[in-house]
């Protein structure tokens, strides 16, 4: 169908006067407005929020249009903009053209297969730490959430930014604060700007002080102390700040890249990993069967890089998570210049948003695409019905370049806790989805510990 007999379609959406409940949902629940609307309107929504429109695209073809095949035409949109504007600057995250191609250029090799590799062991370290700290608290309620995060923040710390971000425990808080404020301003439009003399705001100029003082004592002690062979990222983001520029921009330029890498590097796989605890808690068959291969593949041995592969089941598990809570729930982009997408013209200038959430869960590509089956993965099952309907990595160019590490963490420390504990869910009900940058679970996740 042409461009004209599509250009006098008009879009499927929600009409102009439920914008004041689209707003509420935008701020207060981001998954139940996007699912709602695939369920209500299809593959194509277009929802006019006074004076913003954005276009959401649920068909997978639409995701590879928008992510690979054309994906020059998108930069990076709705609620990153905003975080690139606050917190994040131009680090890999959010960084456009050619400063990003630069950047992914000198970066990437940090993060080959070979390098990951290598980080096996820090991850098993702390996954050792983080068992001892479980057995303390045996019987008791913990908050298993805030333990991922303190896990996926020490490998980290150990892995790409040489540090021990031990002491930096305050910087969740401070994330947390960065993120809201940017979520508001996504929402709010800007309406509300920064120099009023809001709570949030002074909560988020105090947590924005409190990251970038952590980035400079990391940047500071690093100096001091440059006892490695130069390859890992902190040596390369170092090397490549001490070129061209004033100093203000070269520290900028750091400093953007460190905090994009603490966001990026260590709330999604918390988030992962913490989802997939919740889900295991709620299918004890499944939580039994990863049990009893952690314990056939590990005995009570340190695990070893080369023991992923022999972890199919777990594997299986963290693919499951991943489709049901994708980390990352949404990808926002802006169209360049005009396009079409699925047979549907869009502006220039418009706010587009592809969700892994909602792609995992469509209708017509997953079987029963609410139940949790981790079989679904096996590798005799039947292959997913569209290479794009399964994107937790999202895809093109901008895709996670942590993903190894990613997969390595959360496989190696599912297997390592499960072969000793289980975790019966103790909250009051059902977590709830909180889709910030990343999709956290609201308030934590209360389990209490049971030896296995
Ligand atoms: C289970 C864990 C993870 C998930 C689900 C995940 C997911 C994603 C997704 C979907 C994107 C694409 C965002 C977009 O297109 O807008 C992304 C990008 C990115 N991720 Fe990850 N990620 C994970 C782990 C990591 C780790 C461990 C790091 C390490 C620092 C990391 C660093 C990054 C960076 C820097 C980008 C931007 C890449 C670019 O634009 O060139 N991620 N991630």
């Amino acid at each position: 169908m042409s461009v004209a007999a599509h250009g006098r379609r008009t879009f499927p959406g929600p009409p102009p006067w439920a914008t004041p409940g689209l707003l509420r949902k935008l701020w207060g629940d981001r998954l139940g407005l996007l699912s709602d609307a695939a369920d209500r309107y299809g593959d194509v929504v277009r929802f006019s929020m006074g004076p913003k429109t954005l276009y959401f695209f649920n068909h997978p073809d639409h995701a590879r249009h928008v992510l690979t095949d054309n994906a020059a035409n998108y930069h990076k949109g709705l609620g990153l903009a905003e975080a690139r504007r606050r917190i994040l600057g131009d680090g890999l995250l959010t960084s456009e053209g050619e400063t990003w191609r630069g950047q992914r250029r000198v970066i990437s090799p940090a993060f080959r297969r070979e390098r990951i590799a290598g980080f096996a062991g820090v991850v098993a370290d702390a996954g050792a730490q983080l068992t001892e700290r479980l057995e303390a608290q045996a019987g008791n309620v913990v908050d298993v959430a805030e333990e991922m995060t303190a896990l996926t923040m020490d490998v980290l710390g150990r892995t790409l930014l040489d540090a021990d971000l031990s002491p930096l425990s305050f910087l969740g808080p401070a994330f947390e604060a960065a993120q809201e404020q940017a979520m508001f301003e996504m929402v709010t439009l800007g309406a509300l700007p920064l120099w009023m003399p809001l709570p949030r705001h002074r909560r988020f100029r105090a947590a924005k002080r409190q990251i970038e003082d952590a980035v400079r004592t990391l940047v500071e002690s690093r100096r001091h102390d440059t006892g490695t062979d130069g390859s890992d990222l902190m040596s390369v983001l170092l090397r490549v700040s001490e070129s061209g520029q004033d100093a203000d921009a070269r520290w900028r330029g750091l400093r953007d890249q460190i905090v994009t890498m603490l966001l990026a590097g260590h709330e999604t796989t918390a988030s992962t990993l913490s989802w997939a605890w919740y889900l295991l808690s709620r299918h004890p068959r499944a939580a039994e069967r990863l049990r009893a291969e952690a314990i056939a593949v590990l005995g009570d041995r340190t695990p070893e890089y080369s023991d992923l592969v022999k972890l199919p089941y777990t594997t299986m598990v963290i693919q499951e998570t991943m489709r049901l809570y994708p980390a990352v729930w949404g990808l926002p982009r802006v169209a360049l210049a005009a396009d079409e997408i699925g047979g549907y013209p869009v502006p220039a200038g418009a706010d587009i948003m592809i969700s892994p959430y909602t792609l995992h869960r469509h209708r017509d590509f997953w079987d029963e695409p609410d139940q949790f089956r981790p079989e679904r993965f096996a590798a005799d099952a039947p292959p997913v019905g569209h290479r794009y309907a399964y994107i937790p990595f999202g895809a093109g160019p901008r895709v996670c370049v942590g993903s190894h590490l990613g997969m390595l963490e959360a496989t190696l420390i599912a297997a390592m806790v499960a072969r000793r504990f289980r975790f019966e869910f103790a909250g009051p009900t059902d977590p709830v989805p909180e889709a910030m940058l990343s999709l956290r679970i609201r308030g934590g996740l209360p389990v209490r510990v049971r030896r296995a």
